[in-house]
């Protein structure tokens, strides 16, 4: 089967029946009692803002309280707790130590009520509608490719050359010396997939016998789905460093999706001291998460809620003369 073309799934959306997309969902992941929360709730705000047509669902690690719990429900987020995935036992030095809870990740493809999900880290903010990438033909595994740049990287082949996926032909990658350049490889921070219980159980089988590497669960992902990879546009996951990294590669304005994975990016956390973050650009993004994190206008609102669900069966009924309008006698 020919890859998909991407540009025709993504720029001409099939729009079937409401009822067959029930089953679809965004699906984010939030592990402790720490201040991601405020991420996973911007979130929530930025896809009702961006007007999707889809729940978020919240996969909890039992280390969630109730507290945070409670304000994800009432910010119409669906709460589904997981327990921890760990890897195998090992010594590897992890990019950042708490990567190891990252695994934990993988319990979303059990979540099989839905047939295919979207996923996004709580860092991630969705400043334009991207339901459409839900019709992206199934069987393959989409997500936007990472970046090599930044010292994270510092223990790999790529990096100590200069080499970067983003930028090929700015340092050659030497097969003379280092045989094939590496597989395309993504970013785990969002990506478009179909779960599957065949798939979860013989990704748990498969982790136990992988060994652990820096990026956790995002280099497994990455081995794990390599044949059925796809990558698509940066606007769907800018991953900062790009502005630095790679600028001839992004037009902020084209952005949809931005990730605040830079070293001091965090929104809720910014202090604009480290490296790269007193740029304009940064500000300005970080300034956008908070603008709809702090946008009352956003807040879920379960009656609003029920009348945009209803409305398009409402006006169905009427079309079909089954429900008539009586219009209210004027309170005047
Ligand atoms: O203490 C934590 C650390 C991570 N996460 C979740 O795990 C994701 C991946 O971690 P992070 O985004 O920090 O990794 P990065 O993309 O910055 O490398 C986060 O977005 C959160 O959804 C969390 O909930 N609590
Ligand atoms: O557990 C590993 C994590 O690896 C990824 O983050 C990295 C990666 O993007 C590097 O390329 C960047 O340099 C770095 O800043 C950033 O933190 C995912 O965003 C995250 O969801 C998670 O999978
Ligand atoms: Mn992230």
């Amino acid at each position: 089967m020919a890859p998909p073309n991407l540009e025709t799934a993504i720029t001409e959306p099939t729009m079937a029946p409401l009822g067959k997309h029930m089953s679809r969902a965004y699906v984010t992941f939030l592990a402790g009692n720490g201040d991601y929360v405020k991420g996973v709730i911007g979130l929530a705000k930025g896809l009702r803002k961006a007007r999707s047509a889809y729940p978020l669902v919240v996969a909890v690690l039992p280390d969630v309280p109730e507290e945070h719990r409670k304000m994800l429900v009432a910010q119409g987020c669906i709460v589904r707790e997981i327990e921890p995935v760990y890897p195998p036992e090992n010594q590897t030095q992890f990019a950042m130590a708490y990567y190891v809870i990252n695994y934990s990740k993988l319990r979303i493809w059990e979540f099989v009520e839905y047939t295919k999900m979207i996923y996004l880290d709580g860092d991630i903010q969705v400043y334009d509608n991207i339901d459409h990438l839900f019709d992206l033909p199934n069987g393959y595994f989409y997500a936007v490719m990472d970046c090599f740049c930044e010292k994270t990287w510092s223990h790999t082949p790529q990096y100590k050359i200069g080499y970067c996926q983003q930028s090929p032909n700015r340092v050659r990658w030497p097969e003379e010396l280092l045989g094939p350049k590496p597989a395309l490889y993504f970013n785990a921070g969002m990506f478009v997939y179909e779960p599957s219980i065949s798939t979860y159980h013989d990704l748990l089988k498969t982790l136990q016998i992988t060994p652990p590497t820096p990026f956790a669960e995002q280099d497994f992902l990455n081995m794990y789905f390599k044949d059925i990879y796809r990558p698509i546009p940066p606007i769907y996951n800018l991953v900062l460093a790009m502005l630095w990294r790679h600028p001839e590669n992004i037009n902020l304005e084209e952005v949809k999706v931005v990730h605040y994975c830079a070293n001091g990016s965090k929104p809720w956390r910014y202090t604009g001291k480290e490296e790269n973050m007193d740029r304009e650009d940064i500000k300005m993004l970080v300034k956008n998460w908070f603008d709809i994190y702090n946008d009352e206008s956003l807040d879920y609102n379960s009656e609003v809620e029920a009348q945009k669900t209803l409305q398009p069966f409402r006006a169905a009924l009427t079309e079909a003369g089954v429900l008539h309008y009586v219009t209210a006698p004027s309170a005047a």
